[in-house]
Order: C-alpha cells, then sequence, then structure tokens
C-alpha cells in the first residue's frame, strides 16, 4: 500500500458565474519513503491539489469527487476537527507564502516550542532542544532562536519555516514552491537542504514546482498536470527518458537542466485555458504541436502505457517521432503561427 493515495480527485472552486474544476480526476501515489514531484505551469492546479490534502482549501472549493487516502485512511472523509490531528504532525505543508506566517510579535523559537507543545506532551525545555536541533539541522545558529522574524533575512525565516514543519517527524512533506519566493542562490541552497533532510528522515514528499528540471534530481517520482488534468506520470527516469507527452517535452525544453546549459530555452507557445470552460477534447490541443481533430473532439483519458507510466494523449505510439520534432524552436514557432491565424479566422 502506498503512504498516499490520490483517486480521481476532483476539486471544484464556486464563482459567482458558476464553478471551476481546478483539479479534475487526478490520481497518483506516493509509495513510502518516496518523493513525487507535482509539475506544471501556473494555475494547473497544484496548489489546489496540495490544499486539499490538508483540508486547507478557501472557503469557496470543495472536493467534489474522489478519494485522498494515506495509511489507508481517506482524509477526503474527515472533518476539520479529525483532520487537525493529521495535519502536521503527519503532514506538513511548507508554502510559497511560509515565511510570512511567522507571528511578528514572538521569538521565532518560542514559536516552534508553542507549535511542538500544542501537538505533544513535552516540558517546555526538550521542546527548546528540539527546536535547537531542528534549527541544526536546516542550518540555522542555535541563537536564532532568539530573534524576531524581522530580525531574520527571507532565507532565514523559511529556514526557521521548515524546521517547524518538521518538528513533529511528520511522515508526509508537501512543498508547495517552497523557494520562489527567494534569490536564486538561497534557493538552491535551500532546496538541497529539504532534499537531505527528507532523505535523511525518510519521510515522504510531494514537490510542487512549475520548473521541470528541478524534479530531476530530486524526486523519484513525476506528475505532470496540466489545467487540472494529469498528462502524463510514472518514474522519474521514465519521465525524463522517455517522454511521451507532447506538453512534458515542452517543459522540458523550457525548463532546461542548469547542468545542459548548451540546451536553448524554448518556451511554449499560448497559455492554459479558461478552467470555467475547458477545451472538450485534449486540453493541450491548442498549444500541441501535434494536435489533430481528434484531439480538438475527444478527451484522450489517462492509461497506462507500462505499469507505472501513465500518459493523456491520443497518439502514444508517436513518441519517437513527436520527440525529435519537439526539440525544434521552428515546431512551436508554428504553434504560435497557428495561434495567431485562428485568432485573425475566428
Ligand atoms: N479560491 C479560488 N477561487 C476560485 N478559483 C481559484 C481559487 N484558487 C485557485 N483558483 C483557480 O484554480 C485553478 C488552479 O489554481 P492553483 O493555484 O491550484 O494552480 P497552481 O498550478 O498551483 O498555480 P500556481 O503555481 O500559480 O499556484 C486556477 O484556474 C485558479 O485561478
Amino acid at each position: 500500500m502506498a503512504l498516499l493515495e490520490i483517486e480521481n480527485l476532483t476539486i471544484s472552486y464556486q464563482l459567482k458565474n458558476g464553478e471551476l474544476r481546478a483539479v479534475d480526476d487526478v490520481s497518483f501515489n506516493i509509495p513510502e519513503g518516496s518523493n513525487l514531484g507535482l509539475v506544471g505551469e501556473s494555475g494547473c492546479g497544484k496548489t489546489t491539489a496540495a490544499k486539499s490534502i490538508v483540508n486547507l482549501l478557501p472557503e469557496n472549493g470543495r472536493i467534489a469527487q474522489g478519494k485522498i487516502k494515506y495509511k489507508g485512511t481517506d482524509l477526503a472523509q474527515l472533518n476539520e476537527n479529525e483532520i487537525r490531528k493529521w495535519r502536521w504532525q503527519e503532514i506538513s505543508l511548507i508554502t510559497q507564502s511560509a515565511m510570512n506566517a511567522l507571528n511578528p510579535v514572538y521569538r521565532v523559537g518560542d514559536q516552534i516550542v508553542e507549535a511542538i507543545r500544542a501537538h505533544e506532551n513535552i516540558s517546555k525545555k526538550n521542546a527548546k532542544n528540539r527546536a535547537a536541533e531542528l534549527f541544526d539541522i536546516v542550518g540555522l545558529e542555535k541563537k536564532r532562536l532568539e530573534a524576531y522574524p524581522h530580525e531574520m533575512s527571507g532565507g532565514m525565516r523559511q529556514r526557521a519555516i521548515i524546521a517547524m514543519a518538521l518538528a513533529l517527524d511528520p511522515g508526509l512533506i508537501l512543498a508547495d514552491e517552497p523557494t520562489t519566493a527567494l534569490d536564486v542562490v538561497v534557493q538552491d541552497k535551500i532546496l538541497a537542504k529539504i532534499i537531505e533532510i527528507q532523505a535523511e528522515l525518510k519521510s515522504s514528499m510531494v514537490f510542487i514546482t512549475h520548473d521541470i528540471s528541478v524534479v530531476a534530481e530530486t524526486c523519484d517520482y513525476v506528475c505532470v498536470m496540466y489545467a487540472g488534468k494529469v498528462m502524463e506520470y510514472g518514474p522519474t527516469r521514465t519521465i525524463f527518458k522517455d517522454s511521451r507527452h507532447p506538453y512534458t517535452m515542452g517543459l522540458r525544453n523550457a525548463f532546461p537542466s542548469v547542468n545542459l546549459s548548451q540546451m536553448e530555452l524554448i518556451s511554449i507557445p499560448g497559455y492554459p485555458p479558461d478552467l470555467m470552460d475547458p477545451p472538450t477534447g485534449c486540453r493541450f490541443a491548442e498549444r500541441c504541436p501535434f494536435m489533430e481533430n481528434i484531439c480538438l473532439e475527444q478527451d484522450p483519458g489517462i492509461t497506462a502505457i507500462t505499469d507505472d507510466h501513465y500518459l493523456s494523449c491520443h497518439f502514444p505510439e508517436k513518441y519517437q517521432q513527436f520527440r525529435d520534432i519537439a526539440k525544434h524552436r521552428s515546431t512551436w514557432e508554428k504553434v504560435k503561427e497557428r495561434m495567431i491565424e485562428g485568432e485573425v479566422v475566428y
């Protein structure tokens, strides 16, 4: 049994003019002790999926369908009181703006101590020792426990938040673009630290990012989402060595690995569709270089092409040809031309 099993999860937001499905029939698993990278452009539903796991959806959001099984318990069925016991102790969420979550009027160390004591019957002294250990793990000096949030840099605050997220030794860490708000050098350091800690603690992690190259080195599995749906999902090696979805290929061009500096950056023209009015067929069709009529008319659904590699494309057999063509800038420029022509026609 996997640690986390997301089954056919659908999440919708109620808006004045209707319902928006931010996550639409999404499934993936995380085996115990492993990492999954949830990847896709902004607005694809990654944050919504993560928040739903710990029942932190905004007021207008709801789980319309599906299961979120953690150690066999369906979290989607729990009420707020019940989920509170799981949140943080079992599953902790680190978000992009987490560093602003620290209370400005309390010393950072005291906040961690209080947080630990709220969940565990432990003396103040022991909780303080634990906080000091955690600071050591995340690379902060012990004396920083005495600091107020405004006395720390952004990077330090984010490290403190990570320390807090680890305080109760959670089985699962949800890291939602945990370093996006920081400068690039600090980002790399913190990212490396998170991965190191996760490996040391043997906890599992969902790592959310728009940058597919980041997950290549950090995650065991990759789930590529687009417009609320899973486009491709499988072990990282497979997704990188044997990409089959044109969107995965496009993301790899758009976020080349830093180790492959000779690779040129080619962006995918256009934007994800409006989820208030999603396309009937494949959601990526409009931006896909290999789009055919069937792509506009029918949703390909998602199928297992091997035991652990899932794909949502009408042309699973054409991957070799797609891969060769998708490497070239001209391929994506043609998509842009097609879009411009389309706009003129309609
Ligand atoms: N509270 C909300 N009410 C209505 N729609 C929302 C709400 N939060 C998110 N959405 C919509 O749900 C969709 C998915 O958003 P979500 O933030 O989950 O995507 P994401 O992939 O995490 O993007 P980002 O990387 O920008 O956070 C988007 O269309 C977004 O506009």
